[in-house]
């Protein structure tokens, strides 16, 4: 599995991704500037965590008009994996690779705390590391992570298996419809969450339930 991380200015979470890749693969993933109009031939792009352009207008909107993102949407085109992990998820639905939007907290605050998750499909290439139903820790740290769409959208993302992770246990940080965390696009080669699974990979950091996402993406050659 060869993969490529996208740096805009200000994501802050693209070192703790960068880690992660490389302790679970073995593989040191490139790195690439939102400035660049070409990507390296990998089989996973993945949008890091951050404040993309200081978060002005709104999250991820103007990162979702970086030149580098015409690249990033021939890949997914293509069948290529996209991983979008927080402001990357919120760079996913601006630019339209994943249906719906993250709006303010219904609480209107920052919430960083670890949350419960359950895995809504573990029937695709980014959740096969673990169990369907599975339930597992993760921390989030956001203001945007209120997942809205139309009932239409709603209603054929749920038929589809199109929901990754639900907050589980009442744990739900920001109102999201649903409980929705995390979702996939129609074929399940995209996949955008607000969690941040690249922080639970070792023990130092408390846990290790975020590593099995990225063991089962590293199955593929
Ligand atoms: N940790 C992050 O990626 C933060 C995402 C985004 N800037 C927000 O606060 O909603």
């Amino acid at each position: 599995m060869k993969a490529a991380v996208i740096v805009f200015p200000g994501s802050n979470r693209d070192r703790d991704m960068i880690a992660a890749l490389e302790q679970v693969s073995g593989h040191a993933p490139a790195i690439v500037w939102h400035k660049d109009t070409e990507v390296p031939a990998v089989d996973l792009i993945v949008l890091p965590g951050g404040f993309s352009y200081g978060d002005y207008l709104r999250s991820g909107a103007i990162a979702a008009r970086s030149p580098v993102m015409d690249a990033v949407r021939a890949h997914a085109d293509r069948g290529g994996y996209v991983l979008g992990v927080c402001n990357g998820f919120q760079i996913l639905t601006e630019s339209g690779l994943l249906p719906g939007v993250l709006m303010r907290n219904a609480s209107l605050r920052f919430v960083c705390r670890t949350v419960r998750l359950s895995v809504d499909n573990a029937d695709t290439v980014f959740t096969r590391g673990y169990g369907q139903g599975q339930v597992i820790d993760c921390p989030v740290a956001h203001h945007d992570g209120n997942f809205f769409t139309d009932p239409e959208t709603l209603a054929r993302i749920e038929a589809n298996g199109q929901v990754a992770f639900r907050y589980a246990e009442g744990t739900n940080p920001n109102g999201s419809l649903n409980d929705i965390a995390g979702i996939f696009n129609d074929s399940k080669t995209v996949l955008g969450l607000m969690p941040h699974p690249e922080n639970l990979i070792e023990s130092a950091h408390g846990g290790i339930d975020g590593r099995a996402l990225f063991s089962g993406l590293m199955q593929v050659a």
